[in-house]
């Protein structure tokens, strides 16, 4: 008969999968429990003394044990993983193919089916992540989404298959050689965020939120609306920079909301907006820089933002 109780952890607000791995350091310390029962893994990242508040003695070690610690709940996380990770891949292909037609179409520009996929593919791919199970592994897990569709990359890229369908909707002229760049940083930084940051820290979602949301509209809004260019860059517009810094402030903190509101993390927004702002001012500055032939806008955006949320977040 499983043992069953609540944990109640009176140390500061902590995030969903920190309170998991708590709960396992509880149930270890307090009652000994044989390992039979707790077969979820325990994270080598979770420090115990972030578990546990000041004065460890008023932790009161009542908690539920809920299935996964079950015997057998370790094969069910690992299913929920699996099932996660297909259904994602599917999406990833489904959205390249559907974007495919539309251009095959004419619908919509080539240019602008390759801002929307950079847009959508790594915003989608984040709010996945809550369909992963609580267990250390699913990162990587869900990892193997942005790393499949590397290979993709890189097997096009490199000219040894030919797939249509992935150059009409995410090359810029159809050329193979385009998906070794913007394309294959972008699905190495989603990668990068999900193992290193994953649910735990708001520095990944910020990062992949200004690479997606703030500088695909930038440019979807650049090409449009950028009349008058930047004084130090004739290539970039203040129009461009302008949806840039709002629409990667907006988009950042709308993920940040998401993941606060599944319980991964709880946040003070006054302070949050305040950071999340000076990271999309950076970031914006960063991209309206000339030196897009010396490093990619898919590296340059995510770094600097990373570095900034960092800074002023914490990991
Ligand atoms: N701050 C910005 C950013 C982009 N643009 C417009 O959007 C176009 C493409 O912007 P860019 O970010 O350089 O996209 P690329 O990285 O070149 O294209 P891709 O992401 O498709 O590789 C620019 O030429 C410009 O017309 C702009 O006006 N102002
Ligand atoms: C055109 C792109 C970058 C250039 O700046 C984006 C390339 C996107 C990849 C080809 C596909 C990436 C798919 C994501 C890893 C997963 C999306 C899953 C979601 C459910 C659709």
């Amino acid at each position: 008969m499983p043992v069953r109780a609540i944990l109640l952890l009176n140390s500061s607000p902590i995030s969903r999968d920190t309170k998991y791995h708590c709960k396992l350091t509880v149930l270890r310390r307090r009652f000994n429990t044989s390992p039979e029962i707790l077969r979820a893994p325990e994270s080598t990242r979770i420090r115990e003394s972030r578990c546990f508040s000041s004065d460890p003695t008023r932790i009161s070690p009542k908690f539920i044990v809920p299935n996964a610690f079950q015997a057998g709940g370790f094969a069910e996380m690992v299913f929920q993983d699996v099932g996660a990770t297909a259904l994602v891949l599917a999406g990833s292909f489904a959205l390249v193919s559907a974007f495919e037609s539309l251009t095959q179409r004419n619908i919509i520009q080539q240019s602008l089916s390759r801002k929307l996929v950079h847009v959508l593919s790594g915003l989608l791919f984040m709010a996945s992540w809550a369909l992963f199970s609580t267990s250390t592994e699913a990162r990587y897990f869900a990892s193997l989404v942005p790393f499949t569709n590397c290979l993709r990359l890189l097997i096009n890229g490199m000219s040894l298959a030919t797939d249509e369908r992935l150059l009409k909707s995410v090359s810029r002229e159809g050329k193979p050689e385009e998906l070794l760049r913007g394309p294959l940083y972008y699905v190495l930084m989603l990668i990068f965020c999900a193992i290193i940051f994953w649910r735990e820290s708001p520095v990944g979602v910020i990062s992949l939120a200004m690479m997606c949301g703030g500088d695909g509209v930038a440019d979807i809004i650049g090409r449009r609306f950028g009349f008058v260019k930047l004084p130090y860059n004739q290539k970039k517009s203040w129009a461009g920079s302008i949806s840039m810094f709002a629409f990667g402030f907006l988009i950042s903190f709308g993920m940040l909301y998401y993941f606060s509101a599944l319980g991964y993390y709880e946040l003070n927004w006054t302070e949050t907006a305040q950071r999340v702002a000076l990271v999309s001012l950076v970031a914006t500055a960063v991209e309206s820089l000339p030196m897009g032939e010396v490093i990619d806008d898919n590296i340059s955006v995510p770094l600097s933002s990373m570095i900034t949320a960092y800074m002023t977040f914490g990991f």
